[in-house]
């Protein structure tokens, strides 16, 4: 039994291949080709409901809306509509997306630290549930677009409460020296405040802060709650104000290697409730709403992608490499941030470790690995590798690099599989070329 596979939601099947959903990974990566993202939606759904079920036994009114940047197609906004999630969007493109997929306006949630003329007069004009305010070039924007189009939105103010999370520098997003939101301390917010209350066509619902992602505590969660409450407790005292949303945005880790130990869903979820109602007592305020935007945490661990291994290269002493199908083009998260992934050769699952190998991938470039030091049985060209917990931030942060195709996207739900996103032919990759002769 290969122990790799143990640490992640996914089985061996009598065959010895790796099993998702109940298909055979070995026959998915035959019948749709390689590199292949797969995807068990029972795991997205489980994801889903692990939030929304928890705020409901707690009795606390919440919005659990997803935050699509972690993986956005027609499909799988579907299903998280199907399990009444709430949706964060980041630029017009993701709007659309969300519209396509008819997700509920009124449910999605603008975001973004540059919204441009044009993506907010979108996100105005279908009435969107409310937009995330990051900066006064956008107060000035959203007002004279409200003006323009005698339209009213619910807003919520981003603050970046001056929180270090622990996690890699480039993820990290709560900080003060950070592009994201208004400053909470250096008098930004309480500028903002008094433009948005005065604004006839704005409802000011109230604060969001994200701190960060990949974060394996519930205490930056616990402190950003203290900082927010603390200035709508000021406000409340200078000028009346009741929130009525607190968002406490995103982050919550998954396991992508056995050095990840990831807090059940659960347990962040109670700790906001029970942080919240506790500084709402003291400040003798009403509970607001609490409102979350997991992106990892549901698209992440139910994941997984399928390459082809190619050409090996053995340098005695040294490494052993191996090449697949594609690499940083699928998955950049590795040369971004250094992340690391564990994987199985899927067509041998059961068969004893024999040797360690590093990943790479295909584009030219020296920093295009995957995974270092992976350990697996005996290789061979033609072998499936599986790479777990791809499911957040690969299909989405995809390039076109050495004019590689994007990898296709199929939903495995009940043992039955179904693409939900097409590979890329050749001519989509010269789509937009035009002749110069
Ligand atoms: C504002 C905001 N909300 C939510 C998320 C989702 O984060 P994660 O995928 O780590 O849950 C992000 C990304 O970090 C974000 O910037
Ligand atoms: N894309 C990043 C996280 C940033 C999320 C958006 N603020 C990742 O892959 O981990």
């Amino acid at each position: 039994m290969n122990t790799i596979a143990e640490n992640h939601p996914f089985t061996i099947n009598e065959q010895g291949h790796l099993d998702i959903g109940g298909a055979d990974t070995v026959y998915l990566a035959k019948k749709y080709g390689t590199p292949l993202y797969v995807y068990d939606v029972s795991i997205l759904r489980d994801n889903c409901r692990a939030f929304v079920q928890t705020f409901k036994e707690l009795g606390a009114s919440a919005q659990v809306a997803y935050a699509s940047k972690a993986f956005s197609s027609t499909a799988m906004l579907q299903v998280v509509r199907q399990e009444g999630l709430s949706l964060d969007v980041v630029s017009q493109g993701e709007l659309y997306t969300a519209l396509q997929a008819e997700f509920p306006a009124e449910k999605i949630h603008m975001h973004g630290n540059n919204k441009s003329r044009e993506e907010l007069e979108m996100a105005i004009d279908h009435n969107v549930g409310c937009i995330v305010v990051d900066n006064f070039h956008e107060i000035e924007l959203i007002s004279s677009l409200l003006e323009k189009q005698n339209k009213e939105i619910n807003v919520l103010m981003r603050v970046t409460p001056g929180i270090e999370s622990k996690t890699h520098q480039y993820i990290m997003t709560g900080n003060e020296d950070s592009k994201f939101g208004f400053n909470l301390q250096n008098g930004q917010a309480d500028r903002a405040f008094l433009e948005l209350t005065k604004h006839e066509k704005i409802h000011f619902k109230g604060l969001h802060s994200h701190i960060g992602s990949q974060i394996f505590e519930t205490d930056g969660f616990t402190l950003a709650a203290d900082l927010l409450f603390k200035k709508l407790a000021e406000w409340n005292t200078d000028y009346g104000y009741i929130p009525e949303v607190l968002n406490l945005g995103g982050g919550f880790g998954i396991r992508y290697t056995k050095d990840d130990q990831p807090l059940a869903y659960a347990a962040y979820v109670k700790e906001m409730v029970s942080v919240v109602r506790e500084q709402a007592n003291h400040h003798n305020m009403p509970v607001p709403e609490i409102w979350i935007e997991p992106g990892r945490a549901i698209a992440g661990n139910a994941g997984i992608t399928l390459y082809t291994v190619g050409s090996k290269k053995e340098i005695p002493g040294v490494r052993n490499y191996i090449s697949v199908d594609g690499g940083m083009t699928d998955n950049l998260r590795p040369a971004l941030y250094s992340a690391r992934y564990e994987g199985v050769l899927a067509n041998k699952a059961s068969q004893p470790v024999k040797d360690k190998v590093s990943v790479a991938g295909k584009c030219c470039e020296s920093g295009d690995m995957l995974i270092w030091d992976l350990p697996v049985p005996e290789v061979a060209s033609e072998d499936i590798l599986a790479v777990f917990s791809t499911g957040a931030y690969g299909y989405s942060m995809a390039s076109h690099y050495n004019r590689l195709p994007n990898a296709g996207v199929v939903f495995v739900e009940n043992g039955i599989d179904k693409l939900v996103v097409r590979r890329e032919s050749f001519e989509d990759v010269v789509r937009n070329d035009l002749s110069y002769e």
